[in-house]
């Protein structure tokens, strides 16, 4: 499959790389900002978040740790399934630790309100949020998010470490996936 091929897939591009980028820069001088005189533990997401983990921590010019988290509720389809389960879990002891969970989308929520009722058990010194991209029903969550990139249309959406079904993780922009690939 050529790029040509990938495009016919997408309806419509939302953001392309560097308006991502440009808006990951952003956060970081607030999350430098933030933490400063703090050690910092950055959670990644696996496998979506692994983009912006990578953007993110190459825009500070401070230390940053990063620890990994693989939960899905995805499965290899578009709706959630309402079920996380853990894949793999931190390598790291969080107890008393500054946490920052990186995530690639908020879309439902239940991922990221899930996952921080399992670290706050675990009794770290401080867990914030970071999402890349966030749609609209992600409002209704009750937990806070403190750093919010980039609005997205409630569609589903691809690029950027999202994936459909594995695919399309790569692409350099984050676009709606055309309906025909799915239904
Ligand atoms: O707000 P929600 O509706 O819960 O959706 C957000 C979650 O869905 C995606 O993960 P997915 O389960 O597809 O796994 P992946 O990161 O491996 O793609 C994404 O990376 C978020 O973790
Ligand atoms: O729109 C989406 N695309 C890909 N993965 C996702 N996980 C939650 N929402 C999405």
């Amino acid at each position: 499959m050529d790029a040509a091929d990938i495009e016919k897939d997408l309806t419509k591009v939302h953001y392309t790389e560097d308006q991502i980028l440009a808006k990951l820069r952003e956060l970081a001088a607030r999350i430098e900002q933030d933490y400063e005189g703090k050690d910092l533990l950055m959670v990644g997401v696996l496998r979506g978040a692994v983009m912006v983990m990578a953007d993110l921590a190459r825009s500070f010019r401070r230390h940053v740790e990063m620890d990994w988290m693989a939960i899905s509720s995805y499965g290899s389809g578009t709706k959630s399934s309402g079920v996380v389960r853990i894949q793999k879990d931190l390598d790291t002891d969080i107890t008393n630790r500054h946490v920052l969970i990186v995530e690639d989308i908020i879309d439902t929520g239940l991922t990221l309100s899930w996952l921080v009722s399992n670290l706050e058990s675990r009794k770290p010194a401080s867990l914030e949020l970071c999402t890349a991209f966030m749609k609209p029903d992600a409002a209704k969550m009750r937990v806070p998010v403190k750093y919010v990139g980039l609005e997205l249309p409630d569609e589903f959406v691809v690029g950027y470490g999202l994936d459909y079904a594995e695919k399309y993780r790569n692409l350099r922009c984050v676009a709606t996936l055309a309906p025909h690939v799915y239904s």
